[in-house]
């Protein structure tokens, strides 16, 4: 984690962008903008409507990244909202993480893999890349990516050996900030602890070897905004651990909720807005469905700039 550490401390600014880009997240004539364009290019009438948004997303990430690559340390695309489009999804996903590492910022793939240890060794390769010399292609420009637990240790160590050979990090799921978490990651076990407080220490144990000169591992994990008291827990249960922090904003997180979650130096965590950051633009009164592409790409870039600088003024208001 020592790059995030330092890209975190040069910016002053615990906080990630989320790119999460939906159609309702985007103006409608930035969309349309890109019609003409794609009906020339396609083969296939049907592929249209998904390489126009395709290229819409990317564009639209584009236009926030510039505009908060400067205060903010790291960009989380969401390869979800990516693989919805199908292969153009992923060509804009990828695109992002490329255009997001040139602008500096750390990226971190939300992709979530979890498997089986042959079929993770697979996944893994989003740090790694594939072929005889792994370090020299990089195909998905991620510096981290997300990573479920529920597999065990053979479904992590792939991971973990792809992250530690790149100088890459993974976050695993420890306690997630969605409301029906608690289903699976409450459940107490035989000895008294909670699921989740059992898959904390096996965190915390995957990343022993790995620990860094700023004291965390190359294992971060996530632990949701939306649950104040289990992450100041959670801090002091995992010592080496980063935490990667989802739930800030539209989930209900907040400043203060968070603040527990970081070290007594005002380190170890990073949290995340997504729509919060890069749908601030429908909650200005600037905006008009008439107005041009061009200008609706300008308001989102500085609705965004500004709703990352509140979330960066606001932690920094909580942390020592
Ligand atoms: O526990 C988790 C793990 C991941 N997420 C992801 O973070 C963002 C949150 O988006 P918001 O718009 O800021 O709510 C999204 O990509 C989730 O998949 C999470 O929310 N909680």
């Amino acid at each position: 984690m020592d790059r995030l550490i330092e890209a975190i401390e040069a910016k002053q600014n615990p906080s990630v962008v989320g790119l999460d880009p939906t159609e309702a997240l985007v103006p409608a004539q930035i969309v349309a903008s890109f019609a003409e364009e794609i009906s020339e290019q396609v083969e296939d009438p049907a592929e249209a409507p998904a390489m126009q948004l395709s290229v819409a997303f990317f564009e639209f990430n584009r236009a926030i990244i510039d505009a908060v690559a400067d205060i903010v340390p790291a960009v989380k695309p969401q390869i979800a909202m990516y693989e919805a489009l199908g292969p153009a999804g992923i060509d804009a996903y990828t695109m992002t993480c490329e255009y997001a590492k040139q602008k500096g910022l750390y990226v971190l793939g939300d992709v979530k893999r979890g498997d089986i240890g042959s079929t993770a060794a697979a996944y893994a390769h989003h740090l790694s890349g594939v072929g005889l010399d792994d370090t020299a292609y990089d195909p998905w420009h991620e510096d981290a990516v997300t990573v479920n637990p529920y597999l065990g240790t053979d479904g992590i160590t792939p991971f973990i050996d792809a992250a530690t050979a790149n100088d890459k990090d993974i976050f695993v799921l420890v306690r997630t900030s969605n409301p029906s978490s608690s289903e699976l990651q409450e459940l107490e076990l035989a000895s008294g602890e909670r699921v989740y407080e059992h898959v904390a220490d096996l965190v915390e144990g995957w990343g022993a070897e790995t620990i860094g000169k700023n004291g965390y591992s190359h294992v971060g994990a996530v632990v949701g905004a939306t649950h104040p008291e289990e992450g100041k827990a959670l801090r002091a249960r995992m010592p080496h651990t980063f935490f990667l922090v989802p739930g800030y904003g539209a989930q209900g997180g907040t400043a203060q909720g968070v603040a527990g979650m970081f070290d007594r130096d005002g380190m170890g965590a990073l949290v995340n807005s997504s729509r919060g950051i890069i749908g601030a633009w429908k909650k200005s009164d600037k905006y008009s469905e008439s107005m041009s592409a061009d200008d609706a790409l300008d308001l989102v870039a500085e609705s965004a700039r500004e709703a990352a600088k509140d979330m960066r003024d606001n932690l920094r208001a909580v942390l020592p």
